[in-house]
């Protein structure tokens, strides 16, 4: 299961990022990055189990994703159940209900800007990696302030400890389709989804 997508993660390169005076290993992959570039067969693999899991997402009024590599794991998903994407963006509109929420990464720190959800909706989250879990943490924590019902979580790729930091302060059970560890010299597949 999810060959492709492990196949390509073994090959991916690693790059060293520095943020508040820390080195993070930072792998550069298609879907966390669009580098070299993203193909057809690993997002049809990557939305089929995504549908497959949410039993074709029946009751969801949405798929909720963070720009921008969230994006092209959102759409294949709204392509095959018609349910539309929604998309947390890095920039602000000032519409009506507009709801910011300050973002954490293990190598960045900036504002999100949740539009187009309201009350009582009920929406699945994608997104492409979780590594410290600051981004859905605060995406979760705000959708609860809002009444807004998340029906799963998915993160294609999972490194570090996000998911049990979330489980742990939401509740939210992030469902990971390929865990990896990352060092300086490489990636190695360290579990999943079977
Ligand atoms: O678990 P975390 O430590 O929060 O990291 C995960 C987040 O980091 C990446 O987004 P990034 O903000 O780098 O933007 P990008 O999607 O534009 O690359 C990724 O898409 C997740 O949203
Ligand atoms: N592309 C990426 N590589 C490494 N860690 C990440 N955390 C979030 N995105 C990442």
């Amino acid at each position: 299961m999810l060959e492709k997508l492990k196949k390509s993660l073994v090959e991916a390169p690693v790059i060293q990022k520095e943020s508040d005076g820390k080195i993070y290993n930072y792998f550069v992959h298609p879907i966390s990055d669009g580098i070299p570039s993203i193909h057809a067969d690993i997002l049809d693999e990557i939305s089929d189990f995504i549908i497959r899991s949410e039993g074709g997402l029946s009751g969801v009024d949405a798929v909720l994703t963070v720009e921008s590599m969230g994006i092209p794991i959102a759409i294949p998903v709204t392509m095959k159940t018609g349910v539309p994407t929604c998309i947390v963006r890095k920039r602000k509109y000032g519409l009506p209900g507009e709801v910011e929420l300050s973002q954490s990464t293990g190598y960045s720190k900036g504002q999100l800007f949740l539009n187009g959800l309201k009350k009582g909706d009920r929406v699945l989250v994608v997104d492409d990696v979780i590594s410290t879990g600051g981004t859905l943490l605060a995406l979760l924590n705000c959708l609860n302030r809002m009444g807004v019902t998340v029906a799963g979580v998915y993160c294609v790729i999972g490194r570090g400890s996000g998911p049990e930091i979330i489980l742990k302060e939401t509740g939210h059970k992030v469902t990971v389709l390929v865990d990896i560890d990352v060092t300086k010299d490489g990636v190695t597949i360290a579990g999943g989804c079977e």
